[in-house]
């Protein structure tokens, strides 16, 4: 039998060490290597949704106005969850666009015109509504009586509505139980829609962007298919659907009053009349329905249930009843179920709020032939300023800013406006149905201009924010291109396209220049508002 070398087994134990020690040293060295790389390696981007690295540059409202997550977050249709989250951050304004780049809307709305204080403190009165004050304390007996009805009427309540898919929350007076909706009816004021500082606005449109639909009945009231959406807190919404190409310009031969409406101009008129500092149209979102399981599925009404067909190409359409373009040969189509709308927040029902409407003295005559008194009459505002409500107050100053949106959007429709009945003629103006704005980018209609040419009148606060507006470092186009890329619909393809951007540059060079043309003329045409108060 052979021995083993004693010596030699010794050496070849120490070098198979040496070689093992060597090998987790360089494995240690690797380990080392990949550890120091990825503590220095910078993140690719800052949006990356990975990273853990707080960002200096958020958005500042982005978590004053970030939606908490409900339970009915689960029941929403159409969208996936992290389209959700885009949306979310979009709609809070925590989104790519205002990371990053330096944001003219932010600057333009921390601009002192766009925080000028209230001129006077809100008194009771001119809030549009408010909740009930608790009773006087009463005995007892009473107050065990009333907790009793009160218990019984919730649940019955309850039982009714939870059938139907509606939520079961109570609402109580503290106003962190309210639905974003009845946060925007509450924060009506004599002088104001809404604050655009307040977060309850980016959760209603958070909303009626995401939640499920409940409801979607006709709506009755002016000339166009509309339909009332219903959601599950039981906030409703106002719907227009896409009718042509959202580029597409309105015929050179089609009188305006022969125009289809617009989804994208309720929605883009929402952002402009925002933008301007106005708050006086209802928050408008856009959104992409399907019809097939949100509206045909679910629809009770049943004279829009019949004018469901499938279309030749294999889409589903349907045209409701209404006076104009309800028929077979005006389908509103899906691609094939898929239907882009504009939800605009429905206003506190006409039985709590009654509103006024208005005929505008410079309405159009409708007809293909005939011309209104305005357009034959160059001294006509002399007469309507001698005729109430536009003789007192600060009506023909309202109706003045409402003619500046109009022709900045070219509405020419604008044949009525509205007011809350409570607030007699002390009150701002409603700017409802703006259908039928952003048709045409390659022209413009001076025509709308003609109540500031012919009176002469305008706000300070309105042409100092005019005027702000028409710098190169807060555009126009630029805020107005980054507010409405906020909206949901802004991922499918820009709510306005360029040149109707661009169109909006130019009509408020045109406003301005039609100031100057009256101050050539006149020394009142400024009226000031803001009582000698200098914000530059
Ligand atoms: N957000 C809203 N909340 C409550 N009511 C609304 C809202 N928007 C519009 N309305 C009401 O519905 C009516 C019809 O709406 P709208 O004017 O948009 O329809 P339309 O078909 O374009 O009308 P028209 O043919 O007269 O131009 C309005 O007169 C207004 O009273
Ligand atoms: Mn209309």
């Amino acid at each position: 039998m052979k021995r083993q070398n004693p010596a030699l087994s010794t050496r070849s134990i120490c070098l198979a060490l040496a070689g093992l020690s060597l090998a987790l040293h360089l494995l240690l060295a690797f380990f080392c290597l990949s550890v120091l790389q990825n503590v220095c390696v910078l993140p690719t981007s800052s949006s990356s949704s990975s990273s853990s690295i707080p960002r200096a540059d958020t958005h500042p409202s982005a978590s004053s106005h970030e939606a908490a997550p409900t339970p009915q977050d689960e029941n929403r249709g159409g969208m996936s969850h992290r389209e959700d989250k885009e949306t979310e951050k979009k709609l809070t304004g925590a989104g790519g666009v205002n990371q990053r780049t330096h944001s003219k809307l932010d600057a333009l709305f921390k601009h002192l015109l766009y925080n000028l204080p209230p001129a006077t403190v809100l008194q009771e009165d001119d809030w549009l509504l408010r909740l009930k004050r608790d009773e006087e304390p009463r005995d007892t007996e009473s107050k065990e009586e009333e907790r009793e009805s009160t218990v019984t009427d919730d649940s019955q309540w309850q039982s009714a509505s939870q059938d139907k898919g509606y939520d079961k929350d109570i609402w109580t007076s503290n106003t962190e139980t309210h639905p974003p909706w009845l946060q925007f009816h509450l924060g009506i004021s004599r002088w104001q829609l809404y604050d655009r500082k307040d977060p309850s606005l980016a959760q209603l449109t958070h909303y009626m962007a995401t939640q499920r639909i409940l409801g979607a009945v006709q709506k009755a009231g002016g000339t166009q298919l509309k339909l009332l959406i219903s959601f599950p807190n039981y906030g409703q919404a106002l719907l227009k659907p896409i009718r042509q190409s959202r580029d597409a310009e309105t015929d050179v031969n089609l009188y305006y009053f022969s125009d289809f409406e617009r989804h994208n101009a309720e929605i883009a008129a929402f952002h402009l009349d925002r933008v301007l500092g106005f708050n006086r149209i209802p928050p408008v979102v856009g959104r992409l329905i399907n019809i097939t399981t949100e509206i045909r599925e679910i629809t009770t009404d049943q004279r829009l249930s019949r004018t469901f067909f499938t279309s030749p190409a294999g889409n589903i359409c349907f045209y409701g009843q209404c006076e104009y373009y309800c028929s077979t040969e005006h389908p509103v189509c899906g691609q094939p179920h898929m239907l882009e709308v504009s939800l605009a927040a429905m206003l506190p029902d006409l039985s709590l709020a009654p509103r006024r409407s208005w005929r505008s003295p410079w309405r159009r005559s409708y007809s293909r032939t005939k011309l209104a008194q305005w357009e034959k009459d160059p001294s006509f505002c002399d007469r309507v300023k001698q005729t109430s409500p536009y003789s007192a107050g600060s009506r023909l100053l309202d109706l003045i800013d409402l003619v500046v949106l109009d022709f900045l959007m070219s509405n020419m429709d604008r044949h009525h406006y509205e007011t809350f009945e409570k607030f007699g003629n002390e009150t701002f103006l409603l700017h409802l149905d703006n259908g039928r704005a952003f048709g045409r980018h390659s022209q413009d209609e001076p025509s709308i201009l003609a109540p500031l040419q012919q009176c002469c009148r305008m706000r300070r606060s309105t042409y100092l924010r005019l005027h702000l507006l028409s710098r190169p470092d807060l555009r126009l186009s630029d805020v107005m291109r980054e507010s409405l890329a906020q909206d949901p619909l802004s991922d499918v393809a820009p709510l306005l396209s360029e040149p109707h951007l661009a169109a909006l540059d130019r009509r408020l060079a045109a406003v301005l220049q039609a100031v100057r043309t009256c101050q050539e003329r006149r020394s009142d045409v400024i009226y000031d508002d803001l009582k000698g108060f200098d914000p530059d």
